[in-house]
């Protein structure tokens, strides 16, 4: 079993002053640990939804872009098997695409995120897709989020456009909503899960599908909120 860093498992690696709540040392112990990316667009909403994931609240107020890259940990229970997250969070910006890119092959599993109200950053998606397909590892798992669906009134993308995109594509996908808390446990427990099994199915077993999972399990805009 491991254990996470005795001083502070969070800790920023390249960040510049964004805005982060008070980060508590963690000696979690833990079976098995992976890597999670969040990539996407700037202010698609990346650092809420890591944030609402790690300690369940929403970061309102004036929005400042993160620089270079940061992670956090959490350690989630997957059926009985403590799987620790190491969950990097990008910057959507252009001018730190280079440093970003240089982390994706250690991924194992990258969470990209598009936000529902604004097209560009949907229209930007085939060329993450390209970008992974270029620098991430070939088993990497992938999952498609379309993030501040609570935002109806200004949305520009339908459900159906993400659906459609991530099944060509052939990734999972789901809308969430960092600001209410819909599907994020969701998204990263469905990751969670996913790494958890590919460590430790046997030949005989079923495949697990992520996509079958995340269908099952998953909120509609409008159904629920925290
Ligand atoms: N309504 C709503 N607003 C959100 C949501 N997620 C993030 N936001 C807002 O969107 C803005 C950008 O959020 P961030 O999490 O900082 O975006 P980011 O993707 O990390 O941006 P970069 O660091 O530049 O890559 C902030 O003003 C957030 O409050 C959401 O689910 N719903």
């Amino acid at each position: 079993m491991g254990k996470d860093r005795p001083n502070g498992a969070d800790f920023s690696v390249q960040n510049g002053g964004k805005r982060q709540p008070n980060r508590q040392m963690s000696t979690e112990l833990y079976d098995m640990a992976s890597k999670v990316m969040l990539i996407g667009d700037s202010g698609v909403g990346k650092t809420c939804l890591l944030v609402r994931f790690k300690d369940g609240a929403f970061l309102s107020g004036s929005f400042i872009s993160t620089v270079g890259i940061d992670f956090r940990n959490k350690v989630v229970d997957v059926e009985g098997t403590k799987v620790k997250l190491q969950i990097w969070d990008t910057a959507g910006q252009e001018r730190f695409r280079s440093i970003t890119r240089a982390y994706y092959r250690d991924a194992n599993a990258l969470l990209l995120l598009y936000d529902v109200s604004n097209k560009a950053s949907f229209d930007n998606i085939r060329a993450w897709l390209g970008e992974i397909n270029e620098y991430a590892q070939e088993d990497v798992v992938i999952m498609l989020l379309g993030n501040k669906a609570d935002m109806t009134s200004e949305r520009v993308i339908r459900t159906e456009d993400g659906e459609r995109l991530a099944n060509e594509y052939n990734v999972a996908f789901m809308e969430t909503s960092a600001k209410t808390g819909m599907n994020v446990d969701l998204a990263f427990m469905a990751v969670a899960k996913d790494l958890k099994m590919k460590k430790t199915r046997k030949p005989t077993d079923p495949k697990f599908s992520v996509t079958d999972y995340v269908n099952q399990e998953k909120q509609s805009v409008g159904c629920c909120s925290s």
